[in-house]
């Protein structure tokens, strides 16, 4: 039986089409599932049509309505057709003519190429390089390894045209899918075995048969990451109504192979820089264990800010349809789990969070009664990074304690003193009927430990921030059995002050471990001027804090305008600087609730609200805004503190304050005399901050500061004289 299968360049232009012409392509569907392939071709309302002169006599057109055509690849053999767009009459003819359709050898994949354009333009690049001094660039990789990543001999010609960047810039959307993506990360720097293992090796099918390149029937099936089937109407009508969540159906074979893997025998880990699709590969993982889960089975899905659980909860509920099934996943963030795992234990007492600006006047209170005379910061530090980082519960195990890493000097004789000073801060705690979050991790932990796991799996994302005492409260929440833990998380987006190796807490994911580099969400502009604020820094996995993460590969196939960025005179023309950029945006065509501002401090981004407001558009703070599509405030823009934007995204974003004295923010950063090591580690999360806050933009990004502009946007020459 005929059937129409969606490739994905359609369900990107999806948005565009207005309900009448989305419902043709329904209509056109069903026709293509009740009519059998005679009657199709001969259908006259369809109208099944090659062109004449294409350069693909299997890419045809057929009608949708009066002024709308779907070209449609149409193998001779086999009985599955392929929509591969829906454009105006003329430019879908004209689009159609010069496509050509063929299955790759390598990953029997189906892909797509602008023939046409290609043959046209190669013999001037051609030209042009043989008469270059400049090396080619793919000199370096020879003919055999070219194809053994599947280029073929058309591609193969044009790719040996290519003398740098800009010009893959201009060949790439013009190239046949998967040959695009290999030739895109050579040249961005991976070597041979890279993009095998990465882009090529994922895309594989188990199959031992020679590829038949006329097997379109097969071939098809083969293309998961490009070429969705649909069975149902319903599924159908679902997709056409949420045309945005293409990560639903579509997966790259990279993202495909880690997320359905059919079993992992340890923990397991997915990293990759901003927008790679970690979460989304985080929800599918889910999604594949629920398949799986036995009765009483139950699973923890969980993140660091309840911005991130309302956007979890929300993309499980678009993932997973069935709410049984969607009941038996407990999403919340670490510390809540903490906290209702305290308050479920028999004989709990409730107690108060303490607010991390309350903790430090407390170390400075317990540090006088005590008669230590170092500062109230080493104590907080030394209590985070040592005594709950290592469990620590007694005075003999922190004369035992390892302090490697800490840049803080502190002889034995000290010790004693010190741990006066903790037992002095925990005793207040008590007697003020409060405790830190970390000290509510530890306890919970401890009562998992007793008590037993309480989930089959754990699928943890943005894990980068995740301190010791959080890892073992994770550890502690599901036994030590294959699928134990999915791990979610980006080194380079830590901003918290939470170096984690998880070797060190005894979660290997050595050989369990994969990269994610395809950027979905921003433009390659975003991206290349954002990634600037990082390059050369070491910065270190979180597997191993021994070896460091790059950002190796690490590209968009999206392309845009670069990011604007601006100085102003005084905050008050930088905030009205900010309302004309927002402006402009809503003019443009952009949903006010698409629109996020993004701030070093509270007291900014309150600024911003009022100064937005009283300008008449419509603002509101991220705190204050509940779940991403709260009514009446989906059409406000969004504004929050950079910590808070962790994980988001929106499609213009306006990073403001940007000055000198909020990045880095001298309180959050420990001075160098009194922890050297520290004092690094502060001045990378301040880095990362500005990093993760530009790298939620999808399509626009402004930055802006009045005064002197942060020293981590001039030494990144990031568009600052
Ligand atoms: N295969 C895909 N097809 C289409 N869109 C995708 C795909 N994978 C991810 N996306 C989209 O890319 C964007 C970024 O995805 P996601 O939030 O999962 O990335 P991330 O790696 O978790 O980002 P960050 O680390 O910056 O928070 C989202 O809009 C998501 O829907």
């Amino acid at each position: 039986m005929p059937q129409l299968a969606f490739d994905i360049g359609f369900f990107a232009e999806l948005p565009k089409l207005q309900p009448p012409v989305r419902k043709g392509v329904l209509d056109a569907w069903e026709k293509f599932n009740r009519l059998t392939l005679d009657q199709l071709f001969k259908d006259q309302g369809l109208k099944l049509e090659s062109l004449v002169k294409a350069k693909d006599k299997q890419i045809r057109t057929i009608r949708i309505d009066q002024f709308w055509r779907g070209v449609v690849l149409a193998p001779p053999t086999g009985d599955t057709f392929v929509l591969l767009r829906v454009m105006q009459h003329d430019k879908a003819i004209a689009w159609a003519m010069k496509q050509k359709s063929s299955i790759n050898e390598v990953t029997r994949a189906v892909e797509i190429r602008d023939a046409a354009t290609l043959d046209e333009i190669t013999p001037a690049y051609e030209r042009v390089a043989d008469h270059s001094s400049k090396v080619r660039l793919f000199a370096k990789f020879s003919d055999g390894d070219l194809k053994a990543l599947g280029i073929d001999d058309e591609t193969l010609r044009q790719a040996r045209s290519l003398v740098d960047q800009e010009q893959l810039d201009v060949f790439a959307p013009l190239l046949p899918q998967d040959q695009r993506e290999v030739l895109q990360y050579l040249a961005s720097g991976c070597t041979v075995e890279e993009v095998w293992q990465d882009i090529v090796a994922p895309a594989l099918h188990a199959s031992t048969k020679p590829v038949d390149t006329r097997d379109y029937e097969t071939a098809i099936q083969h293309t998961r990451a490009r070429i969705a089937l649909v069975t149902a109407p319903e599924e159908l009508r679902d997709i056409l109504e949420k045309p945005f969540a293409a990560w639903r159906v579509f997966l790259h074979p990279s993202q495909r192979k880690v997320a359905y893997r059919a079993s992992y025998s340890g923990p397991a880990q997915v990293t990759g820089g901003p927008g790679t699709g970690k979460t989304v590969v985080a929800l599918h993982r889910v999604k594949h264990l629920l398949g799986y889960l036995r009765d009483g089975d139950r699973i923890l899905l969980t993140t660091y800010t309840n911005a991130l659980v309302n956007a979890l909860r929300s993309g499980l509920e678009s993932l997973v349809e069935d709410p049984e099934l969607r009941e038996r996943v407990d999403i919340s963030t670490v510390d809540g789990f903490a906290g209702r795992v305290v308050a479920e234990a028999p004989g709990a007492v409730t107690l108060r969070p303490l607010m991390s600006n309350e903790e430090v006047s407390r170390w400075g209170r317990a540090a006088k009664a005590t008669g230590f005379t170092g500062s109230a910061q080493f104590l907080a530090q030394e209590y985070r990074h040592v005594v709950l980082a290592q469990g620590i519960g007694s005075l003999a195990e922190y004369e035992a304690a390892d302090r490697r890493g800490r840049g803080s000097r502190l002889t034995a004789a000290e010790r004693p003193l010190v741990w006066k000073t903790v037992e002095r801060f925990t005793a207040g705690l008590a007697a003020d009927g409060c405790r830190t979050w970390l000290q509510t991790c530890v306890e919970a932990a401890g009562l998992l430990e007793a008590k037993g796991p309480p989930y089959r799996h754990v699928v943890v994302d943005e894990a980068q921030d995740l301190h010791p005492a959080q890892w073992r409260l994770l550890r502690a929440a599901v036994p030590a059995r294959p699928d134990d833990l999915f791990i979610a998380g980006d080194p380079h987006q830590r901003i918290y002050d939470s170096k984690v190796s998880l070797k060190s807490l005894g979660i290997r994911v050595t050989g369990r471990s994969v990269k994610l580099r395809k950027n979905y969400r921003s433009t390659q502009e975003i991206l290349r001027w954002s990634t600037a604020l990082l390059i050369g820094r070491p910065i270190a996995q979180f597997e191993d804090e021994g070896r460091n993460e790059t950002l190796l590969g690490y590209r968009s196939a999206l392309h845009g305008d670069g990011p604007a960025v601006r100085g102003a005179a005084s905050e008050e023309a930088e905030l009205d600087a900010l309302v004309d950029q927002v402006r402009a945006w809503m003019d443009a065509g952009v949903g006010a609730g698409e629109i996020g501002v993004s701030a070093r401090f509270n007291k900014t981004c309150a600024k911003a609200v009022a100064h937005l407001k009283d300008a008449g558009v419509p603002a509101v703070s991220l705190r204050n805004a509940s779940g991403d599509s709260a009514t009446g405030e989906e059409a406000a823009v969004r504004v929050g503190t950079m910590h808070s934007f962790k994980g988001l995204e929106f499609r213009c974003v306006a990073v403001i304050g940007v000055n000198d004295e909020a990045l880095p923010f001298a309180k959050a950063v420990t001075p160098p005399d009194v922890d050297p090591k520290q004092h690094e580690t502060d001045m990378m999360s301040e880095r990362c901050l500005l990093f993760v806050a530009c790298t939620r933009a999808r399509d626009s990004l402004y930055v802006s500061w009045t005064g002197q502009p942060s020293p981590f946007l001039v030494e990144a020459g990031c568009g600052v004289d």
